[in-house]
């Protein structure tokens, strides 16, 4: 349902994007993810019309965005990176006013509105004024006004930035609810907000496309890391006996302490068990905790082959 081939954005002499190619089905949530300048905002612009690419094409449900702009755009619903939101305006008004801009009919709007409200769980606020709102309810604006129109795609640009934690949860499981009836694709920068809601990643760096694959087919598991005072062999032969341990291996040491990385099927199920054993042998436990794969983690663990292959 949308298509992008050989997709290219040039600023000035600067390649922002370059030589992009996917395909997104219905229903899928598809995480973009790369550093700040990696080219997802420009790729998001382009997709939902706003920018002109420099070169190649987009398709909307087969509709070309070049030539029948305005219909695939009534496809898409678009939280900008920065959504321009009027502070003096309350929700209410501020929806009417947006889905008066996206061509709702005036009858149509009261449901619309309504039913945004509702998904967004704005309805406490629905008529207090913007500037008096907190940045995770301004962000849930923009997410209503995303969807006054029910599109089947919805393109999120970054919509946890600046949220706290709490607000980032909530924003979690609004994306999860929409992605029940709509393709939804966002953008960020922080691995772990594509491994919350996501099934796909595409990892953009330096404006190409590095990696397209489904999360689970990353392999990454995350590993078990323990520091102790013994030796390799000595941790190898007290843990892998549990079936919840397949391999130890050395990740670092100092004057005397080891930090091991133990491979496991379920990391959290696992720690209490390796927790268990250790203590069993009376060995002091200076450290437990699961791994935390960043961005550089992930593009270390894609292989250059992985990596060439996605270029082709
Ligand atoms: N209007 C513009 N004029 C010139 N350069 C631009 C413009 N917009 C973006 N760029 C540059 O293009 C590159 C890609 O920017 P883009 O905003 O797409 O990246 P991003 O991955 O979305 O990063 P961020 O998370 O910081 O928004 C960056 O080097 C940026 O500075």
């Amino acid at each position: 349902m949308i298509e992008v081939r050989g997709l290219s954005r040039r600023y000035g002499e600067l390649r922002a994007v370059q030589d992009v190619s996917f395909e997104i089905g219905r229903g899928e949530i598809v995480g973009l993810l790369g550093h700040n300048g990696a080219g997802k905002t420009t790729i998001m612009k382009m997709l939902t019309g706003y920018l002109e690419p420099s070169a190649g094409h987009i398709r909307i449900d087969g509709l070309d965005i070049a030539e029948q702009r305005r219909e695939a755009q009534r496809r898409i619903g678009y939280l900008p990176e920065n959504c321009p939101l009027y502070p003096e305006m309350t929700v209410l008004d501020y929806l009417d006013y947006q889905a008066s801009l996206q061509g709702l009919e005036p009858r149509q709007r009261p449901a619309a509105i309504r039913r945004a409200v509702e998904r967004t769980e704005l309805g406490p606020k629905a008529t207090a004024t913007i500037e008096t709102l907190s940045r995770g309810y301004r962000q849930r604006v923009g997410v209503a006004q995303a969807i006054l129109h029910a599109p089947g795609i919805l393109i999120l640009d970054e919509p946890t930035n600046g949220l706290d934690p709490s607000q980032i949860q909530h924003m979690r499981a609004l994306v999860r609810e929409l992605a029940q009836d709509a393709t939804v694709i966002i953008s960020t920068h922080i691995l772990q907000e594509v491994e919350a809601v996501c099934g796909r990643v595409l990892i953009m760096r330096g404006g190409r496309l590095a990696l397209d694959s489904r999360l689970d087919a990353i392999g990454r598991t995350p590993r078990l890391l323990v520091t102790l005072e013994q030796d390799l062999d000595a941790v190898r032969s007290a843990l892998t006996g549990l079936d919840a341990v397949t391999d130890v291996s050395l990740l670092d040491q100092d004057e005397t302490l080891r930090r091991f990385a133990l491979e496991t099927p379920d990391a959290r199920s696992a720690a209490p068990l390796v927790a268990k054993t250790l203590g069993e042998r009376g060995w002091p436990l200076y450290g437990l905790e699961q791994e935390r794969q960043d961005l550089e983690a992930l593009f270390g663990a894609v292989t250059l082959e992985r990596m060439e292959a996605a270029h082709v």
